[in-house]
């Protein structure tokens, strides 16, 4: 089985980290394939981010579809050009926010979430809602790092997160945590080992998720608002897209 997973940011060592987490997690018959995009911002941490970077999660899944990819996962919290990903795929296609919530709801009746910046605490609640998960959700935190401090060994990431989950087990009254954050992917073990509660970690969920859906031969639906986009002619520097 070949799962792609896309870091849409365009930090390469993110991308290599998160690509380490997942084969971690995968079955001895998947090969994992790690990518991002070569255009896009560094780290994704505001809607503008979020919208740019979602021209090249597209890009990734249309060069997935040369190479007999199985499935894909989207490596960022804010799911971003999920649905659009879903369009162009017969494979499974899955958010690391989106699976994250399917499993803590699965251990937990109520969870938190430690994201990056409050910033971007907004799109996690979004995605709450549009997914049905808000009322499992007691609260969206921030450990107010940004995004690249994650990549930077000096910057005492780990510290902020454990001490905001540390906060959230005290005062929100819940089970689980989930880390909102791709780059906290190789993090969730040290966590919960400080923290002492269920740590749910979005790229290693999502490839677990990935492989069961691609195994039981649950693919994208082609049939709704999920099937291949109409041919379309577009212009100027998306002129390649046209069909
Ligand atoms: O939304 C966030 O704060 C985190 C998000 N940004 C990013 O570059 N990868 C992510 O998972």
């Amino acid at each position: 089985m070949l799962i792609r997973v896309i870091n849409p940011n365009t930090t390469r060592s993110m991308t290599e980290k998160i690509g380490a987490s997942a084969q971690r997690v995968a079955a001895p018959g998947t090969r994992i394939v790690a990518t991002n995009p070569d255009s896009g911002p560094v780290s994704i941490e505001s809607h503008f981010d979020e919208a740019i970077s979602a021209v090249g999660v597209a890009d990734e899944v249309r060069k997935g579809e040369q190479e007999g990819t199985d499935a894909y996962v989207i490596a960022c919290f804010g799911d971003p050009g999920l649905l659009a990903a879903r369009e162009l795929t017969r494979a499974p296609v899955l958010g690391i926010a989106e699976a994250a919530f399917h499993l803590a709801t699965m251990i937990s009746t109520r969870f938190s979430i430690v994201t990056t910046l409050s910033r971007t605490g907004i799109i996690a609640e979004h995605l709450l809602q549009s997914y049905g998960f808000a009322h499992h959700c007691r609260r969206v935190r921030a450990a107010e790092i940004p995004v690249l401090d994650l990549e930077d060994d000096g910057a005492c990431a780990l510290n902020r997160i454990v001490d905001e989950c540390r906060r959230a087990k005290a005062e929100d009254n819940i089970g689980a945590i989930v880390l909102g954050c791709g780059g906290m992917a190789d993090l969730a073990d040290e966590i919960r080992d400080a923290v002492g509660l269920p740590i749910v970690e979005g790229v290693t969920a999502a490839v677990k998720l990935a492989e069961t859906l691609a195994s039981l031969k649950l693919g994208t639906s082609k049939f709704g608002d999920l099937a291949f986009p109409p041919p379309k002619r577009f212009t100027g520097r998306f002129e390649h897209l046209s069909s």
